[in-house]
């Protein structure tokens, strides 16, 4: 099991931000995480990260059961979690060869003499996300789509069982929006591939690589299930309050809304 959560609830502030959430990731599952803003989907995968822990309830993520013993640390070494407040934090005058390198270390910077062993990994993990030709490139110079493949190799150069990407594709324009999801779907077909939470709330960023999915809405679970079933017609009409259409194409979800015939 990869992550479970039994009857979670978050308070922050006076408010219930998360109510009874009941989740099961488990290994081999890759999930999308659908929300709209204010959903709680950060919340959420603070949570998962232990930055912040359940008011009530249970949850255990990779086997370390929150509230037994004091594991932040020992969780967040093994769990890769890419996110746009990362994306800040990164120096940017290393190159992305150097940016990989120190996932290695769960440094920002790079303070420590790489091993081959480890340059190497960090050479194949460029390779396997399509950065390989900017490796020498400092990482301020890269665009975002870049800048994103390459962070997305430096969260796997721990090896982690588990990797968190926080709304990846946003801010990217199709063709960079492809190229990274083929990245995502391209490491997810490697035989030691970790387990994949996608947090977006974009449909059309749905690969068929994401099995299953959890639509988060007002702090709860409005469903959880087969991708194919959460993201359809009428599971969406009644998770946006708005009738809408999804059509499947290609594998791939595209979603519209109908308009009201007008009298
Ligand atoms: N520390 C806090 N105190 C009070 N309210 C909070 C706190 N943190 C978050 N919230 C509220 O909880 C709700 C969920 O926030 P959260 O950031 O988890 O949503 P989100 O789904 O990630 O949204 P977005 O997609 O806009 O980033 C929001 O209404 C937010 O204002």
């Amino acid at each position: 099991m990869i992550a479970e959560l039994k009857n979670v609830s978050l308070k922050r502030d006076g408010n219930w931000i998360l109510q009874d959430l009941n989740w099961q990731v488990e290994k081999g599952q890759n999930w999308i995480l659908f929300g709209l803003n204010g959903s709680g989907k950060t919340s959420l995968l603070n949570l998962l990260n232990a930055y912040a822990f359940p008011t009530t309830g249970t949850m255990s993520v990779l086997g370390m059961e929150f509230g037994r013993t004091y594991l932040a640390e020992k969780l967040r070494i093994q769990i890769g979690y890419v996110s746009s407040s990362l994306q800040q934090k990164i120096e940017s005058s290393d190159n992305a060869f150097e940016v990989v390198l120190s996932g290695a270390y769960a440094s920002i910077g790079l303070y420590e003499t790489p091993t081959d062993e480890i340059r190497e990994r960090a050479a194949q993990l460029l390779y396997d996300l399509g950065c390989f030709d900017y490796a020498n490139r400092r990482y301020e110079t890269l665009s975002l789509g870049e800048r994103q493949r390459v962070l997305i190799a430096r969260a796997l150069m721990a090896d982690p069982p588990l990797l968190i990407l926080d709304e990846p594709a946003n801010g990217l324009d199709f063709l960079a929006r492809e190229a990274l999801l083929e990245s995502i779907e391209r490491i997810s077909n490697k035989p030691d591939a970790p387990t994949i939470i996608f947090v977006t709330h974009h449909i059309e960023e749905i690969l068929p690589m994401f099995d299953k999915t959890l639509l988060l809405k007002e702090g709860k679970v409005f469903a959880s299930g087969d991708t194919i079933r959460m993201i359809s017609s009428d599971r969406l009409s009644e998770f946006f309050g708005i009738p809408v259409s999804v059509l499947w194409e290609n594998d791939r979800p595209l979603l519209s809304r109908i308009q009201m015939a007008s009298k």
